[in-house]
């Protein structure tokens, strides 16, 4: 396979050796760490009898006697099945057919933990949207609590959604001696375009279209299990895993309840046994996932016009691998990245559409091809990434892979390298004196990329809507969301609203957002320096800006700047915010400890502190165990 494997980029080559160097002591002690994890073994051979018979006490016969043996694999389940996520609800049924899949290969799987999901849609808006980031933290240590039993050879990572992927994928590189397979459900089948879903709340903002029509046209666009079909955080969950080989080639997008989707659970749950240590071909997450693997992640995600929360939880699931990744490191590959793909909100296409014109497999070819990912990482399939160009098909019931297509299906969808959509991945930095944020303007349209306007500053994504619907936005203006990072209030997804600034953008006014907090991997017109670093609470900038303020966002220089001069911007005072009615209610007391530990959003917003490097700066005596 790696004869298929052409020059490397210069760029990707250079951001990934930076990131190998600077990362070299951290890398070096979570490796060492990993093999010595490796090296004492499976807990199931050390466990007294008591404990190895409380481990499988609840099971048949049949895996009893397996588990008995050191020799058969026993694979960790580990879900985050519920039903409040469409995408989710399909993984009811996964771990019998994974146990069954394991059975029948003479060794066993049992389910070791579910761990929590929350929907971002169902929370958008509103108070639970608080916990959502958060959530990424509680799901990795979930799943850590499920693994500590210790009696795995390997894990499956049941998950699709946003902050859950991230959450699997921590935890996966803190058990790094485990062979880990990610497996997806699949996108549920395409409804009302995700386009006509936005006109008609846009409608309903300016009070045109009923609350009737509005659900009615929900309803239409989120029908049936499976991810939602815009190119979201979800969506590009699935991308990224496959572009760093923890999910079988072209996994990603099939539909959930098809024949095709039980053949790759349980297809997955073979390929997981076959990865193991006694099988021969031992494949642990720590040796696959390098500085390497995760360049592809972010060359995939700028090549999709991927959702902008991955520049949160690529550095926090970088530095539970041992790897430092920075902002610096997207804007440089962005900028030698094509845009290759059109999927709402980049577009009016979703992600069936996508999946129909070529999907994962053209994907990997025109990267691979253009030399902007690396093929020699090892992956779960059991080859290098130049494997990926296959895609799978169920001949008489059983599944092989065969190459995909070598030409898109629809060029209104997905694009060859040597013709894309834009020649940078549309995602940059933006650095002034306000700070640093990111902004993605894959979905801005040209001639908004650039605004200039007077500030109007709003500490909770509420007042917004009154002052839209009190007419008080009626003008240029940069709407200030600030007080929204993950010290103040868990950093929240405003994309609610998305809609009202959609509509002045309309109407023709200069309209920007300026926030601390998030947007939704489903946002994109409006243009939104968000992210921004250091958070308001937490000595940044925007605490000093004014009503009335002018400030410049640059998209194309990558700049954002308040034009106030600079000496009365040094005497400025910090504005302090009332933040207490975001502490208490729908569980949000359980976070105070979350939102003391936060990181910066440029560190990842996590609460984990930077492990190994945490470590290494304590044995040199540069940070101690009180200022943790
Ligand atoms: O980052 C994301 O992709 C979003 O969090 C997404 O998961 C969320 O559910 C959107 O809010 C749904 O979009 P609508 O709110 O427009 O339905
Ligand atoms: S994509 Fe978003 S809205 Fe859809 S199920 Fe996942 S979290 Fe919920």
């Amino acid at each position: 396979m790696a004869s298929k494997i052409p020059a490397l980029n210069d760029t990707v080559a250079d951001v990934t050796r930076r990131i190998r160097e600077r990362s070299a002591e951290r890398r070096a002690l979570y490796e060492s760490r990993m093999a010595d994890q490796h090296r004492r073994g499976v807990h199931r051979g050390e466990l007294s009898c008591g404990n190895l018979a409380h481990g499988f006490a609840a099971c048949g016969a049949t895996d009893k006697d397996a588990l008995k043996l050191m020799n058969s694999a026993n694979l960790g389940i580990i879900s985050a099945y519920n039903d409040m996520l469409s995408a989710h609800q399909p993984l009811e049924t996964f771990p019998e057919t994974i146990k069954a899949a394991a059975r029948a290969m003479g060794s066993t799987a049992q389910f070791a933990g579910g761990v929590p999901a929350m929907c971002d849609g169902v929370t958008q808006g509103q108070p639970g949207m608080e916990l959502s980031l958060f959530s990424r933290d509680v799901i990795a240590m979930a799943t850590a609590v499920g693994l500590s039993h210790n009696m795995f050879d390997a894990a499956l990572y049941l998950g699709v959604c946003d902050k859950i992927v991230p959450g699997l994928f921590i935890a996966a590189a803190r058990f790094g001696h485990l062979p880990a397979m990610f497996v997806p459900a699949g996108p549920m089948p395409s409804g009302l375009p995700n386009k006509e879903k936005a006109r008609i709340r846009q409608l309903f903002a300016e009070g045109k279209a009923s609350r009737e029509d509005l659900l009615e046209a929900e309803s239409q666009s989120y029908h049936s299990p499976g991810t939602c079909t815009f190119y979201g955080t979800a969506n590009s969950n699935q991308l990224m895993m496959e572009m760093m080989g923890l999910h079988l080639p072209g996994t990603s997008f099939v539909n959930p309840g098809t024949e095709m989707r039980e053949a790759l659970t349980r297809y997955a749950t073979e390929q997981a046994i076959r990865n193991t240590a006694q099988s021969g071909d031992y494949r642990p997450f720590y040796k696959q996932i390098d500085e390497r693997a995760i360049v592809n992640a972010i060359v995939g995600l700028l090549a999709s016009g991927g959702s902008t929360n991955h520049t949160l939880h690529l550095v926090a699931m970088a530095a539970a691998a041992g790897l430092t990744i920075t902002w610096d490191d997207f804007t440089d590959l962005s900028a030698v990245t094509p845009s290759l793909m059109q999927v709402y909100p980049n577009g009016q296409a979703d992600i069936n559409h996508f999946q129909a014109a070529g999907g994962m497999s053209l994907l990997f070819r025109e990267l691979l091809g253009a030399g902007l990912i690396h093929g020699d990482i090892p992956t779960v399939f059991g080859t290098d990434l130049t494997a990926y160009t296959q895609e799978p098909f169920l001949e008489d019931g059983t599944l092989v892979w065969h190459e995909g297509p070598e030409k898109s299906l629809d060029e209104e969808v997905l694009r060859p390298a040597a013709t894309p959509f834009a020649p940078t991945g549309g995602l940059t930095v933006l650095d002034g004196n306000l700070g640093r944020g990111v902004i993605k303007v894959s979905a801005v349209q040209a001639e908004h990329r650039v605004v200039e306007a007077p500030v109007q500053i709003f500490e909770d994504q509420n007042d917004l809507k009154a002052a839209f619907e009190a007419g008080d936005l009626d003008r240029d203006v940069i709407a200030v969301v600030r007080f929204q990072g993950p010290k103040a209030n868990g950093m929240p997804e405003l994309h609610k609203l998305t809609p009202y600034l959609g509509v002045l953008q309309d109407r023709g006014y200069q309209v920007a957002l300026v926030t601390d907090g998030r947007m939704s991997g489903a946002s994109g017109k409006v243009p939104a320096a968000i992210h921004m670093t250091p958070e308001a609470l937490d000595g940044g900038p925007l605490a000093k800006l004014r009503d009335g303020d002018v400030v410049r966002l640059d998209a194309d220089t990558g700049s954002l700047e308040v034009k106030v001069d600079a000496h009365e911007w040094a005497e400025r005072t910090m504005r302090v915010g009332d933040l207490d009615h975001y502490h208490v209610g729908l569980g949000r007391e359980l976070f105070g400890g979350f939102r003391h530990l936060a990181m910066r959003g440029e560190e990842g917003a996590g609460v984990f502190g930077g492990f190994e490097a945490d470590d290494l700066a304590r044995q040199e005596g540069q940070i101690h165990d009180e200022d943790a």
